[in-house]
């Protein structure tokens, strides 16, 4: 039996513990420092605290001081922490790396280096496995849309395995398919490591939409459509401009996550706060309290960063990556920068240039169409 030891017991983390033990895994489930209330509550018998899901049968639990023990013997470190601690955790877990085979990551955010430079996740692990004189195994990015609390109860769920080598990818996607969790393996890891953080951003957008709604009492459906179709049209594009396909994007990974995150996921209830009027500390510091880790707070400024920083020429068509991130700052209100931000521009410049004057000469009302017909006769004959 092969043995992973997943490491963080956050919903995801406990959550990912059911298929792998459904497929036969040995599974350990090691806590961080920051875990101990949620190892308490499984040695007491109790579902998660967050997810108020049950930890599957047979996963062995490993607390913060226990991590070589968790680890030993196993072939995959799963990593399932919130996108902040990821540099501190790949440090620690730096001197394990030659001894597994894989490692998975379901942590979905952007790094910002001590010198300001945002990376993409398996960048910045690679980076600071160097750091240690360590070299990473093969990483799966796991992307896709994937509420814990689903996963942990054996919900219908589909994600996405992204490897830059595909066959670890599908090796993978198969050890752990069970009748209600199936991963699509790909080697497409840009895509999924730049669609899976941005969603966060793009759905605490929607959530707005949906506290206005509720503040206001007025149906805000059609500018949560044209935010949605906004959110996806600029993941597309940073997608495309930072070497992932588009294909990905209108998949699982982009416009599947983004309609899950974006109807029930934390970043969506964030936003929706921030649309009923709270201010986004207020918001996120209430989230918090409620043990809901809220990734799309340290990601959109990192998002908008990682666009100045890779693809600048990008900007200007990201006008909804801008309105969010001035949202997240407190700096604006939220509705009328997303109305701007949603609604479309058009027509641009370009295609007034490319249309005006073609609609207008060609068409004439029916009834006075002898005159019409004369002069394009005339017209005609005139250009011979
Ligand atoms: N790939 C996928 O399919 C999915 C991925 N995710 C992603 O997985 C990651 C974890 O999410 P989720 O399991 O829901 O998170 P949780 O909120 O359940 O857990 C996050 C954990 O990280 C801890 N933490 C906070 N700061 C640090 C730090 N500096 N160092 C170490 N740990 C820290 C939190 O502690 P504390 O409680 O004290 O804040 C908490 O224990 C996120 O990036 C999320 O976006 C989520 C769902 C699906
Ligand atoms: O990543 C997720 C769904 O795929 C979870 O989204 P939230 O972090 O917004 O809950």
């Amino acid at each position: 039996m092969a043995k992973i030891a997943v490491i963080g017991a956050s919903a995801m983390g406990s959550a990912l513990c059911r298929p792998l033990i459904d497929t036969g895994w040995d599974v350990s489930l090691w806590g961080t420092e920051f875990d101990d209330a949620v190892l308490d509550t499984y040695a007491a018998g109790k579902p998660h605290p967050a997810t108020k899901a049950p930890l599957a049968p047979h996963v062995k639990t490993f607390r913060s001081r226990q991590l070589e023990a968790a680890i030993r013997g196993s072939e995959v470190l799963a990593i399932c922490v919130a996108s902040v601690g990821l540099p501190a955790i790949t440090k620690r877990l730096a001197p394990y790396f030659d001894r597994v085979r894989a490692v998975w990551l379901t942590t979905k955010g952007f790094v910002e280096t001590s010198e300001g430079q945002i990376l993409l996740l398996a960048e910045a692990m690679s980076k600071i496995a160097a750091a240690e004189g360590a070299t990473l195994p093969p990483v799966l990015s796991i992307g896709g849309p994937v509420i814990a609390r689903q996963c942990a109860l054996s919900e219908p769920t589909a994600t996405v395995f992204a490897c830059d080598d595909l066959g670890a990818a599908v090796h993978y996607a198969r050890a752990v398919r069970t009748d209600y969790y199936r991963a699509f393996p790909t080697d497409d890891v840009a895509g999924i490591e730049v669609l899976a953080p941005l969603k966060n951003v793009y759905a605490i957008a929607l959530g707005v939409t949906e506290g206005v709604q509720e503040a206001t009492g007025a149906p805000q459906s059609n500018l949560r459509a044209a935010v949605f179709a906004q959110a996806l049209r600029e993941m597309s594009l940073v997608c495309e401009a930072m070497g992932g396909r588009k294909e990905t994007a209108i998949g699982l990974a982009g416009v599947g996550d983004l309609e899950v995150t974006g109807v029930s996921g934390r970043n969506k209830f964030f936003g929706m706060r921030l649309g009923r009027g709270e201010h986004p500390r207020d918001a996120e510091a209430q989230m918090r309290a409620a043990g809901h880790t809220v990734e799309g707070v340290p990601t959109t400024p990192l998002a908008l960063k990682l666009v100045e920083q890779r693809v600048p020429d990008l900007l200007e068509q990201l006008p909804l990556l801008q309105a969010v991130a001035a949202a997240v700052a407190g700096e604006v209100d939220i509705r009328t920068v997303l109305v701007n931000a949603a609604l479309p521009a058009y027509p641009a410049e370009e295609q007034i240039k490319a249309y005006a004057g073609t609609w207008s000469r060609e068409w004439k009302p029916t009834g006075s169409h002898l005159p019409w017909r004369i002069s394009r006769i005339f017209r005609r004959f005139h250009r011979k």
